[in-house]
């Protein structure tokens, strides 16, 4: 009798002997007078053709992770709902650390706990280091012309080398610090201004504000001043950067279904694919006439990122065309504004809830920096308690709460579990971040924790992996992180903060592929050091 194969280092035996018993059969059918009708050979036939298709062709039988049985055709995309990251801790508390799910026709793997994401991370990142393929990847990004959504080959290796040297080096990491400070003396000059008078200043929409401007320093520095509040008209609609911005966070953590259904990609269900084809052309409306001007000033000295990638375009004119500027632009913008300006948003909404541990960074500042000067750069190494107050927002608030998704370049094993080539691996940052083995009283914020702890952000430590690890890791991190540390020390050290009467301060998460607060995060503000130390630092206060 034909047995199944039970598992598929014996698959090419069992195959050989299915051949040999089909042949067998059919030599049966053909002599057999009792079986001479028609019906029978042609019975027998269609058993045998499919059995050894079967054989043959079909999937050898895989190890793959435990994980929810799926519905036809859509896998468990019904499941994930509106806040995957929570639907997905939730099923991994079930299911364990390296969970199977199918997100319609793709199969994808998601990581739970530290050692899996160091074996995906660390052991096999030589293998995990691709992106799988995204409609937004192929229609924001002018088909993968970016650096984030880009498959790991060549033209990222190279693009990657470029972002690293060009905006992410320390020698530029120093030379833009003059404009990091600035901006954010700028921006609490705003909300001092704002908040004159006893008015509740929304410290989201500032923080989202600040963000934006540093961003545009690093791409357009020159003409900075001229582009940070430019507009631009979608279907006669005024919408700032910013907006454009929040537009695009939003529509990026819907699912495209035609992502994971490609039949019904056509269809558009939900509309994302059109309303992003919109949004890349809103931000070409905003972006070619900066480029255009950046191309009349080709000589200044001082270059910011676009002045880096038009040169590069004038070196290899075929090699580097206008859409891989765009989306190189694009790129940079997206990824470096929500993620800072959520984690500042998340660090003063938690110190806003906890007035103890806000009087413990103050109390820090003011003895390491006192109250005769405004913070430096500098002073950030010497402020433990803050520190640990941002590391606490990156554990319970990790901005992109399920990674950035990596894909398999080829089949592999992982913990005895296969991962086929193509699995999609999904990073459950939100889930080890609150994960109760890991953390005593995970969902209470406590920046005590992470005093005299060894644990840091920086890849070593795959309980913390707030910005990823191995070669896909944020290039941005250096950076991300000093802006938000910066930010939250010059806002404690410089302003009184406290929650207007009857309001409470909530922790509702917003819907985007980042962790954004849902609703704003209202303050009174008012001035905290003498007058002169704000006119020193040409901050203009009004202190009536
Ligand atoms: C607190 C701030 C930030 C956080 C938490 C953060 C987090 C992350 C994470 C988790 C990834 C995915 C890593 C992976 O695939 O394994 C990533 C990728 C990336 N980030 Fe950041 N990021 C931050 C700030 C920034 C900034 C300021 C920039 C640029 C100005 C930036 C640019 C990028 C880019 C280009 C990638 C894609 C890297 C690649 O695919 O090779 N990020 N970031």
């Amino acid at each position: 009798m034909l047995q199944r194969p039970t598992s598929y280092e014996t698959e090419g035996v069992i195959k050989s002997e299915a051949a040999s018993t089909m042949a067998s059969w059919l030599a049966q059918i053909q002599k057999s007078s009792d079986l001479g009708s028609d019906v029978w050979t042609l019975l027998a036939l269609v058993v045998g053709v499919a059995l050894l298709h079967k054989v043959f062709f079909g999937r050898k039988k895989l190890r793959l992770p435990p994980g929810p049985r799926g519905w036809p055709v859509l896998g468990n995309l019904p499941i994930l709902g509106t806040m995957p990251h929570l639907s997905i801790t939730e099923l991994s508390k079930k299911y364990g650390p390296l969970m199977s799910i199918r997100l319609g026709s793709a199969s994808a793997v998601v990581i739970s706990s530290p050692e899996m994401a160091k074996v995906f991370f660390r052991t096999q990142d030589h293998i995990f280091a691709n992106r799988p393929f995204t409609i937004n990847g192929q229609v924001f990004m002018y088909n993968f012309q970016d650096v984030s959504f880009s498959p790991y080959n060549e033209h990222w290796r190279f693009l990657r080398k470029v972002i690293d040297m060009e905006i992410f080096s320390n020698k530029r990491l120093r030379h833009l610090k003059d404009f990091r400070g600035e901006e954010i003396l700028a921006s609490i000059e705003r909300m001092l201004e704002e908040g004159r008078g006893g008015n509740p200043v929304d410290m989201k929409k500032s923080m989202a504000q600040l963000s934006v401007e540093h961003i545009c320093r690093i791409c357009f520095n020159n003409n900075y001043s001229q582009w940070k509040s430019k507009s631009c008209h979608s279907n006669g609609v005024p919408k700032t950067l910013a907006s454009m911005l929040d537009e695009w966070i939003a529509i990026s953590g819907a699912f495209f279904v035609g992502e994971y259904i490609p039949y019904l990609r056509k269809l558009d269900l939900g509309g994302f694919e059109a309303q992003l084809l919109r949004l890349r052309s809103d931000f070409e409306q905003f972006l070619n006439p900066i480029i255009e001007e950046h191309r009349k000033n080709e000589g200044r000295s001082d270059k910011d990122f676009l002045d880096v990638l038009l040169s590069l375009q004038r070196e290899n004119q075929d090699g580097f065309p206008n859409d891989r500027v765009k989306a190189l632009i694009n790129n940079v913008l997206i990824a470096g504004t929500q993620t800072t300006s959520d984690q500042t948003t998340w660090a003063l909404t938690e110190l806003m809830r906890h007035p103890d541990i806000k009087q413990k960074v103050v109390d820090e500042l003011d003895l390491v920096v006192g109250r005769e000067r405004l913070v430096e750069e500098s002073d950030i190494g010497n402020l433990v308690y803050l520190k640990a107050v941002v590391k606490e927002t990156l554990r319970m608030y990790p901005s992109v709460p399920l990674g950035v998704p990596h894909e398999a370049m080829e089949d592999t094993q992982v913990a005895g579990h296969d991962i086929p080539k193509k699995t999609r691996v999904l990073f459950n940052a939100y889930g080890i971040g609150r994960d109760p083995k890991l953390w005593e009283d995970p969902t209470t914020f406590n920046p005590e924790r992470f005093i005299n702890s060894p644990i840091d952000v920086k890849g070593h430590h795959f309980e913390l992996l707030s910005f990823g690890a191995g070669r896909r890791q944020c290039p941005g991190m250096d950076m991300g992180l000093l802006l938000v540390q910066v930010t939250v020390a010059q806002i404690l050290h410089t302003c009184h903060l406290s929650v207007p009467a009857g309001v409470v301060v909530d922790v509702e998460e917003g819907i985007g592929i980042t962790l954004p607060k849902a609703n704003p995060l209202m303050v009174l503000i008012s001035p905290r050091l003498e007058p002169q130390f704000y006119i020193q630092k040409g901050i203009k206060v009004n202190f009536s």
